[in-house]
């Protein structure tokens, strides 16, 4: 069984189920949770869209990068970060070094367009082409997701529910997953 105040970090893609699954996770083994990206909009008060809109990318980016920082320094917490957090490589060495346990959360474009179709707030899905668009983040992201993280688990057809209790099943006992899994 993990320690009981290490930290969950979830990474990636849009529409993996970071943060439907994280908070029912840190529900689940009573860990407090927090969203890199409700943080940043709590803080500025304004929504990702208008950041990415008033300060592009590269803006949206340093703030996230502050954000992960602070939020990787708490302890007992369920951290769910945004899709892109592995596109900078500051990110990935927080990543890396923190002695929490980051979880990708694996999924297909083909399920990311299903559960993003009526989605507004992400301002790389706005407009046409967004099966293009995911699956050259796919491309460029998925080994970073791979690099960062301790252990994956693909969603595919899984509830969130049923996600957050296979990783909180696997939390609790990570051998006794494996022997199950064989
Ligand atoms: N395993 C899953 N099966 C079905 N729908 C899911 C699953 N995980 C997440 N969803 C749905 O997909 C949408 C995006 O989920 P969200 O948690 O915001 O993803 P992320 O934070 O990784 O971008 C939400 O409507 C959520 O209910
Ligand atoms: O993939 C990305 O670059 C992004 C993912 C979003 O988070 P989710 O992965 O929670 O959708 C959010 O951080 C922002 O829209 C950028
Ligand atoms: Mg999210």
């Amino acid at each position: 069984m993990t320690n009981n105040s290490q930290n969950i970090i979830l990474v990636g893609p849009m529409g993996a189920g970071k943060t439907t699954v994280g908070k029912q996770i840190a529900n689940q083994l009573k860990k407090r949770f927090v969203d890199v990206d409700h943080e940043l909009e709590k803080r500025t008060g304004v929504s990702i869209n208008l950041i990415f809109e008033i300060e592009k990318e590269a803006g949206f980016r340093a703030r996230e990068t502050a954000m992960l920082a602070e939020l990787l320094s708490c302890e007992n917490t369920v951290i769910a970060t945004g899709g892109g957090i592995i596109t900078n490589e500051q990110n990935r060495e927080l990543l890396k070094q923190t002695e929490g346990l980051v979880i990708y959360l694996k999924t297909e474009v083909k399920h990311q367009l299903k559960r993003l179709r009526r989605d507004k707030q992400r301002p790389l899905l706005q407009g046409e082409g967004r099966r293009e668009r995911l699956l050259n983040l796919a491309r460029a992201r998925n080994p970073l997701y791979e690099q960062v993280s301790d252990v994956a688990f693909p969603s595919g057809r899984t509830s969130s529910y049923g996600m957050a209790r296979k990783i909180v099943a696997y939390l609790k006992d990570p051998e006794k997953l494996k022997k199950n899994l064989k």
